[in-house]
């Protein structure tokens, strides 16, 4: 290993290792094998990768295996959010000098505060809302006297991140419910069938409050007038269909409303008429909606790295971006994902690469997903098994990294895109069954509806649910990809190099089939970069590679 520090290696790289730093990705194919081996004392070269870490014991891609920091990561999260409920009215009457019996003055509960949601750039994970699973937004405060109105309710705002996708599990709306329920009295002029209804259509005694200072025997007499309909705020209007799905892939300039807060009981002054002039009743403010969701990212990063473990991806991660992802000589060193971000353009002259978006916006950046290794048989869910694929699903590029120095490279990939190839038969069949389940399932009636019939629920008690199925994404074998092979510093590698080199070109002009065995898989000149991650060497190549694959 060169005994030379990497700060050094900014400035020298050109001198040293011509071949690394003045390919781009035209001249990729033609990229020599690591020439800059030639160049330094072979003492100091041609050692193993145990050796490198006792040479340079500190360097950020070749760091100690205590110097990383771990971001927490979820790529899913069950949600249930709940919109602020209404404050309750008022009763109070106008108590002054020479008025000892008032009219009344109870003012309006305020309504209850709303969820709004929101994709921002620079959000990456959903972990923070994992954490939380309940998030309420506040109470409407109660009505006061004086016809002082409650204040509204404190809203809140979710940020996710772009690529977001939410799905509604249940719900659970009581003023819907309640609305339902008038609109289907007065249209099908439902009488009452037991007392105890009739009693409720009368008194609705958990709608009412009434004056604290009333006797139980005022209380008997009392005459209650017919409850005011039940209403949702104007704002209402502005969520989305029940049930709920959203595909967040877009930055999102202004919040998108998720819930609409409950409106306010209403005070004493509306139930003033001339038989009965101060009122003693007001009412309770309605309550909150609840909604319960799935939240799962669809695109994790633009780039994807699949390799086996110890192949060097973390080490490749941190050589391009400023991650500190956890690097040591053993396997599954990584357990979860590292989002990384790859900055094209640093703001110190000229873009190193230009590229514009989707939404013709300059690309300033893009994300690399650093994930745990890939052994055979994980579409059976071995080692970290089909939690890996589904990351691996979610990217937009992918690389698979092969370790020239551990074995047969054509073999590791091939086996690479056996698990990969597998795990997308399994989506697929499981996406039938899914379609099919929901069609067998498939009823028109609302929840309520079902309860009404005396159906079984699935689940009895809110927010206990279980997750949805996996969302349907792009196929993996359809994803651009190219491979990285790293430790090419590593002795003997260049036959594995070029043995592999020589299998890509027989894929691209058809002498060999796609690796995936599929027959509409993607492949348009498959690309190979040979680097040394460990030195920063080779992977600048790899930015431009992955923007022009991007743009496919
Ligand atoms: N010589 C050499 N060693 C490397 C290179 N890249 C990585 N290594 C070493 O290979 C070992 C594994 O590297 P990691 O980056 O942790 O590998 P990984 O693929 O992330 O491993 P898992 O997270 O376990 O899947 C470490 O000891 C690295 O120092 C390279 O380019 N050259
Ligand atoms: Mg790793």
């Amino acid at each position: 290993m060169p005994p030379i520090r990497l700060g050094s290696f900014g400035t020298l790289t050109p001198f040293l290792y011509p071949a690394f730093s003045s390919c781009r990705s035209s001249t990729l194919r033609k990229l020599p094998l690591p020439a800059y081996s030639k160049r330094l004392p072979s003492s100091s070269i041609h050692t193993g990768t145990q050796d490198v870490s006792s040479d340079i014991s500190s360097s950020r891609l070749n760091p100690a295996p205590d110097n990383y920091s771990v971001t927490p990561f979820a790529d899913r999260c069950i949600l249930t959010v709940e919109a602020g409920s209404g404050g309750h009215g008022c009763v109070s009457f106008v108590r002054e000098k020479y008025i000892e019996e008032g009219p009344p003055n109870g003012g309006d509960g305020g309504s209850g505060g709303n969820v709004y949601i929101q994709a921002v750039r620079g959000e990456t994970s959903l972990h923070k809302l994992a954490r939380r699973r309940l998030i309420k937004a506040g109470r409407g405060r109660n009505g006061q006297g004086k016809m002082r109105g409650g204040e509204r309710g404190e809203d809140v705002l979710i940020t996710v991140p772009i690529g977001t996708i939410v799905r509604e599990i249940e719900r659970k709306d009581p003023v819907a419910v309640a609305m339902q329920e008038e609109w289907e009295a007065e249209h099908y002029r439902k009488k009452p069938e037991t007392e105890e209804e009739e009693e409720k259509g009368n008194y609705g005694r958990d709608k009412w409050l009434v004056f604290p200072g009333l006797v139980p025997a005022e209380l008997n007499r009392m005459v209650f007038p017919t409850l005011p309909k039940s209403r949702k705020s104007h704002l209402a209007a502005l969520q989305p269909e029940a049930p709920v799905y959203l595909d967040l892939d877009k930055h999102m300039e202004t919040p998108m409303l998720l819930a609409a807060g409950a409106m306010g009981g209403v005070g004493n002054p509306h139930f003033a008429t001339t038989n009965n002039p101060r009122p003693k009743m007001a009412t309770r403010g309605d309550e909150g909606m609840k909604l319960n969701m799935q939240l799962e990212l669809k695109l994790l990063a633009d780039l994807g790295l699949v390799g086996l473990p110890n192949a060097g991806k973390s080490t490749l991660t941190r050589a391009l971006t400023n991650s500190k992802a956890r690097i040591g000589n053993w396997a599954f060193t990584t357990l979860q994902p590292n989002v990384g971000t790859v900055v094209l353009d640093n703001h110190q002259g000229r873009a190193a690469v230009t590229k514009r978006g989707r939404d013709g916006m300059l690309r300033e950046n893009f994300l690399i997903a650093d994930v745990p290794g890939l052994i055979e048989d994980a579409h059976l869910d071995k080692g970290l098994g089909l939690g890996f694929l589904r990351h691996v699903e979610r990217a937009a590029v992918l690389a698979f990294i092969v370790d020239l120095s551990a074995g047969d490279a054509v073999e590791a990939l091939k086996l690479l895109w056996r698990e990969v190839s597998e795990y997308e038969a399994l989506r697929g069949r499981e996406l039938n069954a899914e379609t099919e389940r929901r069609m067998v399932n498939y009823s028109p009636t609302s929840r309520r509806a079902q309860q009404d019939s005396g159906m079984e629920l699935d689940s009895p008690e809110f927010g206990s649910s279980q997750a949805l199925p996996p969302i349907s994404s792009t196929p993996i074998s359809s994803k651009p990809w190219f491979v990285v092979a790293t430790k090419a510093d590593l002795p003997n590698t260049q036959d594995n190099y070029k043995a592999l080199r020589s299998y890509l070109d027989a894929v691209n002009n058809g002498a060999q089939p796609h690796p995936s065995g599929r027959k509409h898989a993607w492949k348009r000149n498959l690309q190979s970069v040979p680097v040394s991650a460990i030195n920063a060497q080779g992977v600048d190549v790899i930015p431009q590679l992955v923007m022009d694959l991007l743009e496919e």
